[in-house]
């Protein structure tokens, strides 16, 4: 199965010419999938399209065989809840909110998410408390608000969010540029071992190209986007 298939897809931003021109592009479940582009490539354009955030003028792009682009915007609300993992840029914790419960948020909005864990035996507090365990964060800093941690931890807190739950697809937006080498390839290693364990499709945005050796599939956005070509 096809985790993303995207056929002629055109995105504009209001009054500009097209951002994205993409005839074609394909990612199969499971897949880990590295995409780099210069800056003002249209990476961050096009995680929000794969993320329902926007949607394409034309062409199609289906997740998983549903026809995402042609949902309503509640639908791809309820289906990004259900089956997508987003680890932003500046991670977008709840400051006051402990670790624990920032990881916690992505269940609360999702049955499936919390079906997915109980199939597995477990509940989501302690699927999440032993994810953070796994990610390097001991008892103390489970319990702390989210702005009293490093950026390192901050960061891992945010990856157990994206992946309690089993989403079908991570996507993360340049989640290491604030990390050291040493730091970032650990973090990168755990992020996918933790998703394979799921099958879940991972789309990892960054800059840097150190980081190839680590993934299934090393996509530069120009290739694919006949619009960065022309520019
Ligand atoms: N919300 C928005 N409204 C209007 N134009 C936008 C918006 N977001 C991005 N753009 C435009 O789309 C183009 C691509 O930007 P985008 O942020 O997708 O690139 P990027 O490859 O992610 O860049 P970077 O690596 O710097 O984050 C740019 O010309 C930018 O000005």
């Amino acid at each position: 199965m096809h985790a993303v298939s995207i056929e002629n897809l055109l995105f504009s931003w209001a009054g500009q010419r097209p951002t994205l021109d993409i005839p074609g592009w394909q990612i199969k479940q499971g897949e880990t999938v590295l995409l780099r582009g210069p800056s003002g490539s249209g990476k961050s354009t096009l995680l929000s399209l794969l993320a329902g955030i926007n949607t394409p003028q034309s062409g199609s792009l289906n997740l998983f065989e549903t026809a995402f682009s042609n949902l309503s915007g509640r639908q791809r609300d309820r289906y990004r809840a259900d089956n997508i993992g987003y680890i932003f840029q500046q991670f977008n914790l709840l400051p006051y909110l402990s670790a624990l419960d920032n990881a916690l948020l992505a269940c609360q909005f999702s049955k499936k998410r919390r079906q997915r864990i109980a199939e597995q035996g477990s509940s989501a507090e302690a699927t999440a408390t032993e994810m953070l365990q796994r990610l390097g964060l001991n008892s103390t800093q489970i319990e702390q608000p989210a702005h009293t941690l490093s950026v390192g931890q901050q960061q891992r807190v945010a990856a157990a969010r994206a992946l309690l739950g089993a989403p079908k697809l991570l996507i993360a937006d340049e989640p290491t540029s604030a990390l050291d080498a040493e730091h970032r390839d650990t973090f990168i290693q755990l992020l996918l071992e933790l998703s394979s364990q799921n099958n879940t499709t991972v789309i990892f945005v960054t800059h840097d190209a150190a980081l190839s050796s680590y993934f299934d599939q090393h996509v530069e956005l120009n290739t694919l986007n006949q619009a960065g070509a022309q520019s």
